[in-house]
C-alpha cells in the first residue's frame, strides 16, 4: 500500500500541500511561547491526514534511518527520520511555520544577549547548516506502543540549532492510546524545575524551545534550559511527527 497524494505531493507551481497556518493567532502563540516556552496550534492537521501520515512508518522508502531508542538509552519505543525530498505535506510544514517562529527566536537571542540572528526564510536557514556541514534531514515519525516512553532530551544535531521545534499528535488520546503525555521541563539556575504537561489531541501541534530561552525576572532577563519527551503509553498505539527546523550532521 502506498500513501495517499494528499500527504506526498511536492510543492509546485503555487500548489502548497500544507494546512494553512496564517489562520492561528501567531501574537497569542509568541506571548505563550514567551511566557511558557511553549504553545499549542489546535487542529493543525485534519484526523484524515493524521492517519495517512502515520500510515508512512512502515514505508521505508521514506526514511533515512530507523532508531529503537532502548537500543541507545533514549527509553522504549521507535522512531524514523525522513529522507529528503520530504513529503510535500512536511516540506510545506516546515517552511510555512519557519518564519513565525524565526521572529521569535530572533527577539529571544535579543533578550538573551546572543548575537546570532535567524534569517526569516527557511531555506536561507538550511543553506546555513548545510554550509556547516548538517545535510540530513531531521523531520521524523515516531511509534509508541504499550509501556514505551521517550526519556526527557533536546533535539540538538551539530553547532546550528533553530531555538524552537513543533510535534504533531497523530493519534487520539482515549481511543488510540491512553498515558503518552507530552512532557517539557524547564531547569531554572539556582532553582528547582519546572514541569509542564501539554494537553494534545489528534492533530494538535505543541510549538516548544529546544534548549535555551530567555525568562523575564525581577532582576532582570534570565536564561532557562527545556527539555521535552513523553510520559509512559499505559495502552495503545500512539504516533506523532517531529519537525525540527535545523539538519543535523
Ligand atoms: O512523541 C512526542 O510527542 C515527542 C517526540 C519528540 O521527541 C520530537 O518530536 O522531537
Ligand atoms: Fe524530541
Amino acid at each position: 500500500m502506498t500513501a495517499p497524494a494528499t500527504v506526498l505531493k511536492r510543492p509546485r507551481s503555487g500548489v502548497d500541500a500544507g494546512p494553512d497556518v496564517a489562520r492561528f493567532d501567531w501574537g497569542a502563540i509568541a506571548a505563550s511561547l514567551d511566557s511558557w516556552g511553549c504553545a499549542t496550534l489546535e487542529g493543525l492537521l485534519p484526523a484524515k491526514t493524521c492517519r495517512d501520515i502515520a500510515a508512512l512508518y512502515p514505508e521505508e522508502m521514506h526514511f533515512r534511518s530507523h532508531i529503537h531508542m532502548a537500543r541507545h538509552g533514549f527509553g522504549k519505543g521507535e522512531y524514523r527520520y525522513f529522507k529528503y525530498p520530504l513529503p510535500g505535506l512536511l516540506a510545506d510544514l516546515r517552511q510555512d511555520l519557519y518564519p513565525y517562529l524565526a521572529s521569535v527566536a530572533n527577539l529571544w537571542n535579543e533578550k538573551m544577549g546572543v548575537a546570532q540572528r535567524y534569517p526569516l526564510e527557511h531555506r536561507d536557514f538550511l543553506q546555513q547548516c548545510h554550509a556547516a556541514g548538517q545535510t540530513r534531514p531531521t523531520p521524523l515519525l515516531l511509534q509508541y506502543g504499550p509501556g514505551d516512553f521517550n526519556c526527557l532530551h533536546q533535539d540538538l544535531y551539530g553547532d546550528l540549532a533553530f531555538p524552537l521545534q513543533v510535534a504533531i499528535l497523530l493519534s487520539e488520546p482515549g481511543r488510540d492510546f491512553t498515558g503518552g503525555e507530552f512532557v517539557l521541563t524547564e531547569q531554572r539556575p539556582r532553582m528547582q524545575s519546572r514541569a509542564e504537561v501539554v494537553p494534545l489531541r489528534q492533530g494538535d501541534a505543541v510549538i516548544f524551545a529546544v534548549n535555551d530561552r530567555p525568562v523575564a525576572g525581577t532582576r532582570g532577563t534570565y536564561r532557562v534550559k527545556m527539555r521535552h519527551g513523553v510520559s509512559r503509553i499505559r495502552s495503545g498505539q500512539r504516533h506523532t511527527v517531529g519537525v525540527i527546523f535545523h539538519d543535523a550532521r
